[in-house]
Order: C-alpha cells, then structure tokens, then sequence
C-alpha cells in the first residue's frame, strides 16, 4: 500500500473512535479543569507524551497545568486535579500516582480505553476512548496501525476538542493564547 492509502486508513479509524465518545464524560473532564486549583497530567511513554502537549495547551489557556516529574511540577494538594492518560488502564506507576493523589485529597480523571482498569476504579471521572491496547491482547477496536497508536491519536484529538471547549468556556482566543506562547524561543 501507498503512503497515502495508510494515511487515509488511519484518517478512517480515527473518524471511528472520534465518534464513539461520550460528550458527558468529556464535560464533566472539561468542569473539573475549570473547577480545579492546579492541573497535573500524567502518562507513560507514548500516551505521556500526548499528556505533555496536553498541559503545553492547558498552560496557553493560562490555567495552572503541569506534568508530573518534570523539575519545576510543584506539590499536589487538595482541590487539584490529577488527570491521567493510559490505555490500558494499568501501568503500575501511574496507578500508584493516582492512589497517591486521591490520598492527598485531588480529583482523579483518567483517560483510558478501559474504564474497568485499576486507573479507571480509582478515578472520579473516567473518559472512556476506543481504541487497541499495546499488547493488543483485548482488541475492541481494529486497526492496522501497531501498539497503541490508535489510542495514542485519539487521546491528542480527544485533549484538542476539550481545549477548544475551554477556550469556548473562557472566551479565549487563538490570540489570547498566544499571548502566552514561549517568546525565548
Ligand atoms: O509507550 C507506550 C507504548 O509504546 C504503546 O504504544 C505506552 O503509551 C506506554 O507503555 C504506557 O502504556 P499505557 O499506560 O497503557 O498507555
């Protein structure tokens, strides 16, 4: 196949998962950023790295967002929100993060493809995303692509339209936000 066949095909799989989420869940994830004191993002390897564009985002909205372990990421405390994306639900750093945090007294979200996982259980709000696992082991959604790349791009679309509803909910701008973009660049 051409390029350009596995492009569309990948455009198809992801107008698929696109349609399958649930816009309460999505709200109730976009009212407890507007609702939280500080906003943490977390996730491992590929899915962390879509948590990180995610909190880059939160903080061109000017909310108070962080990744967790980078080195200027300050203390979590009651009020806050812990907000983790994970396929499959159980990557055991992650969890124990999210037993930690609810501890502490935060909200937990989790964005998962496995709503009945560990991180899922422990959180208060869970998105359900389709999508495959990195295993493949449980495959509710086909796709050619490998490991959790379905899930991977569904999880930055899915941070992309809440950060358009926010921006809606702020009546912020593209203009605004860029007010707050890297300038020592
Ligand atoms: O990096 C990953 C792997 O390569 C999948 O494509 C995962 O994102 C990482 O291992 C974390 O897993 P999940 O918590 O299940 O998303």
């Amino acid at each position: 196949m051409q390029t350009t066949q596995y492009l569309a095909e990948i455009r198809e799989e992801l107008h698929r998962t696109a349609e399958a989420v649930v816009s309460r869940e999505a709200e109730e994830l976009a009212d407890a950023i507007l609702n939280a004191g500080k906003i943490f993002a977390a996730g491992a390897g590929r899915s962390g790295l879509m948590m990180k564009a995610f909190a880059m985002r939160m903080m061109h909205l000017g909310f108070d967002a962080y990744v967790v372990g980078e080195t200027v990421t300050p203390n979590l405390i009651k009020d806050d929100v812990f907000i983790v994306g994970s396929g499959s639900g159980e990557t055991k750093s992650l969890v124990s993060m999210a037993e930690k945090a609810k501890n502490l007294g935060a909200s937990v979200a989790a964005i998962t493809i496995f709503p009945e996982s560990a991180l899922g259980r422990l959180s208060d709000i869970a998105v359900k995303l389709p999508g495959s696992p990195k295993d493949k082991s449980d495959n509710p959604y086909p796709t050619i692509q490998p490991m959790g790349s379905l899930f991977e791009q569904t999880l930055l679309l899915f941070c992309d339209a809440i950060i358009l509803r926010l921006m809606e909910k702020k009546g912020y701008t593209s203009e605004t936000m860029f007010g707050r973009h890297a300038n020592l660049e």
